[in-house]
């Protein structure tokens, strides 16, 4: 079946394509976008995720201006934010970043907040930002360790995932499991089912 519309997902986390296509979803096209993720002076983590993911779907945009062939598409593109209260803790590079974010995890609760972000055929941008609340067990020196030597940490917002070993770190979960992971499924679908494109069309038939 031919699909009315095109859907340009402006990222480049493998865990966000591996959830689109969980909710039955291709998209026609990945354009992860480079963009300054670093937070303003005092910005609250909920506004950052909103903001960085207008700034990833704007830059999309701006990259397919001139292009016929994305003329009506969709563009679809999604920040996860992890903090202990206002304090936001990014994406670790280095082992002794994501060392110290551990620690600071350990034993407390934390919020994750993803931004989705949806330009629309008619370019209307429609966001939505969905919190989940994460309490961690407290780390052992060597469960830390032994993450760490992992490498799971690696570019991934708090230095974990959720959908790896530290789903062990757990304990409680109040929200959505996605928007840990990095793109919430339900807001989502929400959010292109209201604008027109038709998710569910595009499940695949068994
Ligand atoms: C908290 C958490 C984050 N993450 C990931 C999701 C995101 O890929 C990443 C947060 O960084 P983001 O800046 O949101 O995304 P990204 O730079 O990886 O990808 P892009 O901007 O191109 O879309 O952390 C997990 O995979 N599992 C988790 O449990």
């Amino acid at each position: 079946m031919a699909l009315k519309y095109k859907l340009i997902l402006a990222s480049g986390s493998p865990r966000r394509v591996d959830l689109l296509n969980q909710a039955g979803i291709e998209p026609s096209r990945l354009m992860p976008m480079d963009i300054d993720e670093a937070p303003k002076k005092s910005e609250h983590p909920r506004s950052l995720a909103r903001r960085l993911s207008a700034e990833k779907a704007e830059a999309a945009l701006a990259a397919i201006k001139s292009d016929i062939t994305w003329k009506g598409s969709y563009i679809l593109s999604a920040d996860t934010v992890v903090a202990v209260g206002r304090r936001i803790l990014g994406k670790a590079e280095f082992a002794d970043e994501a060392l110290s974010s551990l620690h600071l995890l350990s034993g407390r609760n934390h919020m994750v907040y993803t931004g989705v972000c949806l330009v629309t055929p008619d370019r209307k941008i429609r966001q939505k930002i969905v919190e989940t609340k994460v309490r961690f067990k407290r780390l052992s020196g060597f469960e830390i360790e032994n993450y760490l030597a992992s490498g799971q940490w690696r570019g991934k917002a708090g230095a974990y995932g959720i959908q790896g070993l530290a789903g062990t770190f757990v304990q409680k979960m109040v929200g959505s499991y996605t928007n840990v992971v990095g793109l919430p499924l339900y807001e989502t679908v929400l959010l292109l089912t209201g604008e027109g494109f038709d998710v569910h069309s595009r499940w695949p038939e068994g």
